[in-house]
């Protein structure tokens, strides 16, 4: 039994209008796929669906099953908010873009951390805050204790997605969603965000769905990816087939343009 299993997803918006259709993808525990598409594809969409999170009078069809070690095996759509509640942070968590969207303005960053650290580990008091700032420490942010008594404000884009991504790993979750999550920052600290990513994600042994617009970016950190254009699957593949031999035209048009914007794409094709 695959860690997500993804059969015919269709989401509509609440006037009737098909966002995704009939989407199709498993990932195992440990596995990594990238989403990719441009702006309005419908990959955001497609996480959300994932996550049992999508706006308020959305619906989504199909089957979406998420079956985490030690939780009980689910079926997304359909499932009551009081299901979702147990698997979201555990089984699957999301990271994305701005991570503002995940941290509280008003709240120092270590109390938001020691929220989920204390509830899945149940640790308080001293032990707790150690707990924070090895965890800060973990996504390698240096001057953990500073960066636990400031507010998410105080500190840069970089460090707050250093933050988010802290949150997310909080509660171990099997399935980490990262939504462009480093599409906000400039290119140096792109770099090192994807390379911590890429690092957690392999020592914790969690399954990665990565989406982005970029297939550079894509390519740094998963060998497979699924196409999406309009809402639909067009194609999915190793990454290296997809760059040499890409077969639908879309496909070739976002490599044609990833070759032109970027070349480590050239290192996939020797
Ligand atoms: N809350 C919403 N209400 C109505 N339509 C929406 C809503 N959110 C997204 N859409 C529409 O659904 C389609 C897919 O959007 P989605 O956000 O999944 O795309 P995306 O591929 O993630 O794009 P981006 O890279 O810009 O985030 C788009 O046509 C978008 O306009």
């Amino acid at each position: 039994m695959s860690l997500l299993d993804v059969t015919g997803l269709g989401v509509r918006s609440g006037q009737g209008r098909e966002l995704v259709s009939d989407v199709s993808f498993t990932l195992e525990a440990g596995a990594r796929l990238g989403l990719i598409g441009e702006s309005g594809s419908g990959k955001s969409l497609t996480a959300l669906a994932i996550m049992g999170l999508l706006p308020t009078g959305m619906t989504a069809s199909g089957s979406v099953v998420l079956d985490a070690p030690g939780l009980p095996r689910t079926q997304i759509t359909g499932a009551t908010e009081r299901d979702l509640n147990g698997l979201r942070g555990r089984a699957v968590t999301v990271v994305f873009q701005e991570p503002l969207t995940a941290l509280d303005p008003l709240m120092r960053v270590g109390r938001q951390l020691a929220e989920p650290l204390g509830r899945r580990h149940g640790l308080r008091g001293a032990a707790l805050r150690r707990a924070v700032v090895a965890a800060l420490e973990e996504v390698r942010l240096t001057e953990p204790d500073r960066i636990a008594r400031a507010y998410p404000h105080e500190i840069s884009g970089g460090q707050r997605q250093r933050v988010a991504i802290a949150m997310a790993l909080a509660c171990e979750p099997a399935l980490l969603i990262a939504d462009e999550p480093t599409t906000a920052l400039d290119v140096t600290v792109q770099a090192e965000v994807l390379a911590l990513l890429d690092g957690l994600v392999s020592a914790r042994g969690m399954a990665l769905l990565f989406i982005s617009h970029d297939l550079a970016v894509i390519s740094r950190i998963t060998d497979h990816v699924l196409v999406l254009r309009d809402g639909r699957a067009v194609e999915a593949g190793a990454v290296r087939d997809i760059v040499n031999a890409p077969r639908h035209p879309y496909t070739r048009s976002l490599v044609d343009s990833a070759r032109e914007l970027d070349s480590p794409l050239d290192r996939i094709t020797l």
